[in-house]
């Protein structure tokens, strides 16, 4: 876990917070702004350090003033110009180079915050830049000193990667890949075959329209027919100058998403594609010249266990990801509910709906959750760059191998509850802010459209679950084993296993009864608690979204802006639209040519028929009462 710094030492001193951290306009949520019982400025110094925020407001700004990231309101993009665009802005991150690999070293959270600052601005670029350098190139750089020479093509784009592991008929089953790879110990290649269509490789970013190699896993087959499982290796897929595939390779895009349409997912299928022998990502295993097979993992399941370790990694940015859109979604959500007013103690006097208990129940309790899951993210990375450190020094100790297994029961449980949270809480904050919630313009649609893959890529959440418990039933019977060995009075160290242990049957439910009736009367204690903690939190909260908010140019979104001017926000946003004022351009279609009617609707006529039909349909039998009832909206309405 971080250490958690001395308030004093890690917040300086008011003027260099000021300087960091301009004041907010004056306007509608000054109010809560004055009742707050912190200083927020202090806040985000404690939290993020000098440093970081510096780097925050490098990155919020250069792309503030870049055209190429300029905001196109009211502009309908078409999915290619999204991409196209997308791929500008990713080449623009390239070109700013933000962070040195120095800076990256001494302080690692660098990276994990311009993953974030960037990805709220828009996730397309963010993944798309990230999917590259991060995840293709991480994967790559990580496998072997065999390849950095490919650093240098990675981080001057000469070369752009993805990742290629889901197939269109497995994704979550990686056992069931079936993509080959077939050691020709004659030429010295690896032959990459898609047995079919199904073996496609399928979603994978990036692949749609640029990436031009590919970490592509399938299942390796030495000279004597032997399948040694899963392996990964690099492919090229696209010529580096023309962008056109590669001979035997058929690549294209998978179409739109519901989400993230920036970022181009793609498919592709090997038709008995040579590689050179050295492209095999030698992380778990390698082949001789003479095609023998060789691992520094005797253990299958260990072997496959290193294979896919490099998924911690995005399950663990994904974790603060989601925490990130958490973050988006309150900011908009809750400097609404401080600003919208609905009602009051007189027709006159009508009061912020973030008033009402019931707002507060909803936005409140993902407002702790934010934090937490802020805090934890931060801190589970700052645990991974440790095991990630280990990984590059190809640490072969059985505290590397642990952590690694810790990382994966960890990472495989905090990526579902980010990214739940996340979801849950964008379609609360959509509710919370109202008719306006539905509004495009006003970003939460597309918060929530673009969290919702969280829940499913670098693993479905609710198959990632059982990992973390297959990690805890091993960890708990391990311990129990432990404990058995050296017979200590459970009772004292495991009153629950204890119950668990000493018998099933009427114990059990006795237990769960009392706990049941002591739940319902903490429950009641708690909730009269909470009620009253929200009365408290309520006039914190629009400055504890000010310590996360992004400046209104990234937060892009009216009714979420620092001013708090929700209408005049609104009302300038609505009248920049294309065309907001104008006439349909088929306006003809409505004044002169007017639909043939060939029969015409007599209000009267209808409504004797519908009566006469009613008493009708009273006495009728029910298969005549049907059709008749057919019969009357087919025929009886049009004489
Ligand atoms: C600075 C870097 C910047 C990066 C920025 C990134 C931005 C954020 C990322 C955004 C990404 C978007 C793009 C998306 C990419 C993808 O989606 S890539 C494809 C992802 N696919 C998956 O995740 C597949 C999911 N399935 C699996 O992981 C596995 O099949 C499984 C379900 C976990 C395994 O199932 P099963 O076949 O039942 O095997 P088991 O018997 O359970 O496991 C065998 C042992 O292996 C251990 N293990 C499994 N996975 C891992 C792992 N990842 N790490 C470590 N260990 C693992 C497992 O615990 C078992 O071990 P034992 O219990 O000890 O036997
Ligand atoms: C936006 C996006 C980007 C992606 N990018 C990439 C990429 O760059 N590279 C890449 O390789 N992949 C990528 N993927 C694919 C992603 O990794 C897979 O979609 C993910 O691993 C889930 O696999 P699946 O889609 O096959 O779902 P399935 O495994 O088919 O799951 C379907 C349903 O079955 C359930 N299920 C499956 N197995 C079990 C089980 N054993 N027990 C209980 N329930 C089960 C799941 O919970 C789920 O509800 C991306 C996906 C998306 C949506």
């Amino acid at each position: 876990m971080a250490p958690t710094p001395n308030v004093k030492e890690a917040t300086g001193n008011q003027s260099s917070w000021n300087t960091l951290l301009p004041d907010f306009p004056k306007g509608p949520l000054s109010k809560y702004r004055k009742k707050a019982s912190f200083n927020w400025k202090e806040m985000a110094v404690f939290l993020d350090g000098e440093d970081i925020i510096r780097l925050k407001n490098r990155i919020f700004s250069a792309l503030e003033s870049d055209p190429f990231f300029a905001h196109h309101p009211g502009e309908e993009l078409s999915r290619e110009k999204y991409q196209e665009l997308t791929f500008l802005r990713c080449k623009r991150l390239f070109e700013y180079d933000f962070l040195t690999q120095q800076e990256i070293i001494e302080n690692p959270l660098k990276i994990l915050n311009m993953v974030i600052c960037i990805g709220m601005y828009d996730w397309s670029p963010c993944l798309q830049f990230f999917l590259h350098c991060g995840v293709f190139g991480g994967t790559i750089l990580s496998a072997s000193k065999r390849f950095a020479d490919f650093a240098k093509k990675i981080y001057n784009m000469e070369i752009f990667g993805c990742f290629a592991l889901t197939e269109l008929s497995h994704g979550t089953n990686t056992k069931g890949i079936r993509t080959t790879a077939t050691f020709d110990h004659n030429t010295q290649e690896f032959i990459i075959n898609s047995p079919d269509f199904e073996a496609a490789k399928f979603w994978v970013g990036n692949m749609g329209k640029h990436a031009t190699h590919a970490v592509v896993y399938a299942q390796l087959y030495t000279p004597d027919g032997q399948c040694q499982g899963l392996h990964s290796f690099i492919v090229q897929i696209r010529d580096t100058k023309t962008l056109l595939p590669m001979p035997g390779v058929m690549v294209g895009d998978i179409g739109k998403k519901i989400g993230q349409n920036g970022l181009d997912n793609g498919f592709a299928m090997f038709h008995n594609v040579r590689i050179p022998k050295e492209s095999i990502l030698n992380i778990t295993g390698d082949v001789s010249p003479e095609g023998k097979y060789s691992s520094s993992f005797k253990d299958v399941k260990e072997r496959f266990s290193a294979a896919l370790g490099s998924l911690s990694t995005g399950r663990i940015l994904i974790t603060a990801v989601s925490a990130t859109n958490l973050k988006l979604a309150l900011s908009i959500a809750i400097r609404f509910s401080a600003t919208r007013h609905q009602f009051g103690p007189t027709d006159e006097e009508e009061i912020p709906v973030i008033e009402y208990q019931t707002q507060q129940w909803r936005l409140l309790p993902y407002l702790a959750a934010a934090y937490a899951l802020d805090y934890f993210s931060k801190s589970l990375f700052e645990n991974f760059v440790e095991f990630y450190a280990g990984l590059l020094t190809k640490q072969r100790s059985q505290r590397q191998a642990d952590l690694g297994r810790e990382i994966h029961a960890l990472s495989a449980a905090s990526k579902p509850l980010s990214s739940w949270t996340a979801q849950q809480a964008a379609q609360e904050c959509r509710e919370a802010c109202g008719g306006h919630g539905y509004l495009a313009m006003n970003r939460l649609g597309e918060i929530r459209n673009d969290n919702d893959p969280n829940c499913t890529y670098e693993g479905d959440n609710n198959v990632l679950l059982q990992q973390t418990s297959n990690y805890l039933m091993k960890e708990f019977f391990l311990s129990l084993l432990m404990s058995l060995k050296n017979p200590l009075p459970l009772p004292q160290y495991f009153p629950y296993r204890w119950v668990l242990c000493v018998g099933v049957g009427w114990r059990v439910f006795f237990f769960r009864y009392i706990v049941a009736l002591f739940r319902l009367a903490i429950s009641y204690e708690v909730a009269k608690c909470v009620s009253f903690l929200f009365k408290q939190l309520k006039d914190d909260a629009v400055a504890l979204v000010d310590v996360f908010a992004p400046p209104d140019f990234i937060l892009n979104s009216p009714i979420g802006k620092a001013s708090g001017e929700l209408y005049k926000n609104m009302w300038a946003e609505i009248l920049q639209g294309n065309k907001v004022l104008n006439r349909p351009s088929w306006w003809a279609e409505f004044c002169i040519n007017k639909p043939h009617l060939v029969h015409f609707l007599n209000p009267k006529k209808l409504r004797n028929q519908l009566c006469c039909s009613r008493t009708e349909l009273k006495t009728a039998s029910p298969t005549k009462c049907s059709r008749r009832k057919n019969h009357i909206t087919s025929v009886e309405i049009y004489p």
